[in-house]
């Protein structure tokens, strides 16, 4: 069965052997397993901290967390009661339809409608649809935001960002290419302009790119992926160190050497959108063996 709907989470499986795991909670991907072209021997591409939860009791450290309305702590009056990321990410999301099942992809969709509990904390109406797909060598995640509101109410004000915990040696990960590109350094508390032709992530580092390329390089020796994107015009390098890292209690010891969260969202600034109209924000992430393609 390419598509399996079990009681907390759905799984694909692509008929050339790559695979995806999907909790209902949080509409997040905690395993994502797939060769390469040099390599076909499927492996395990996502981090998941051994210490996180993944009953729904709190958001998942590691996989790909979704992040909306708002990215970090509110920093909009519509989010003021809402807290850091927003409520996506632990909430159960209801499991939709497949959308694609052949050859190309294994592709399903899952859905977000306000509820009582999140009506309580941010009244905009919306519907949220989550869409995965996985092909041989990738994994696409496109969210889909749509204003359901009255033609007389006002615009949905929102940020989004796909979480990713890439599994990679953190001390040998360079990402590329973010020269010349403004950022807000969350750990100086400054903004600044890249500088670096690559950028690693060997100290401390939790950098918000504003207006970045939109197509990223992450490698290291051996291995890589590339991360492409769609209506996602930042992109955040997050990776705590021990520094920041030993305090974060979901975090297993040493999981900080074991990622880069590489993270493309819409999050200097916030998508307005009117009353009917749908936003799509998403991501193709692919397994290069760290080669660079031209395209
Ligand atoms: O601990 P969390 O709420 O999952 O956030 C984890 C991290 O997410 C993003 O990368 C932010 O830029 C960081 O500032 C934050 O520490």
């Amino acid at each position: 069965m390419p598509v399996e709907h079990l009681n907390d989470r759905i799984l694909l499986k692509h008929p050339k052997g790559s695979s995806a795991e999907i909790l209902l909670y949080g509409a997040s991907v905690i395993s994502w397993k797939s060769g390469s072209i040099s390599n076909p021997a499927p492996q395990e591409r996502l981090f998941v901290s051994g210490k996180s939860a993944l009953d729904g009791s709190k958001a998942v450290r590691g996989g790909i967390p979704v992040v909306f309305p708002c990215f970090g702590a509110p920093s909009h009056p519509d989010h003021a009661k809402l807290s850091q990321h927003g409520f996506a990410r632990s909430e159960k999301w209801n499991f939709g339809v497949v959308v694609m099942d052949n050859d190309a992809g294994v592709s399903v969709r899952l859905t977000l409608l306000p509820n009582e509990g999140i009506k309580e904390k941010f009244e905009q109406p919306f519907q949220l649809d989550y869409v995965v797909t996985l092909a041989e060598h990738q994994l696409s995640t496109d969210l889909h935001v749509k204003n359901t509101g009255l033609s007389t109410a006002g615009p949905i004000n929102f940020q989004a960002l796909f979480h990713n915990y890439i599994l990679a040696p953190a001390n040998e990960v360079l990402v590329t290419p973010l020269q010349g590109v403004s950022y807000h350094d969350k750990v100086a508390a400054a903004d600044k302009v890249e500088t670096r032709a690559a950028v690693d992530v060997r100290s401390f580092t939790d950098s918000v790119y504003e207006n970045a390329p939109g197509k990223y390089q992450v490698t290291w020796p051996g291995g890589g992926v590339e991360v492409r994107t769609q209506h996602l015009k930042d992109v955040v390098v997050w990776n705590p160190q021990k520094e920041a890292g030993s305090k974060i209690g979901d975090m297993e010891e040493g999981g900080w050497e074991k990622y880069v969260c590489v993270e493309p969202g819409y999050v200097r600034g916030f998508v307005s959108l009117a009353t009917g109209e749908t936003w799509t924000g998403g991501q193709v992430i692919t397994v290069t063996d760290g080669l660079t393609s031209k395209v």
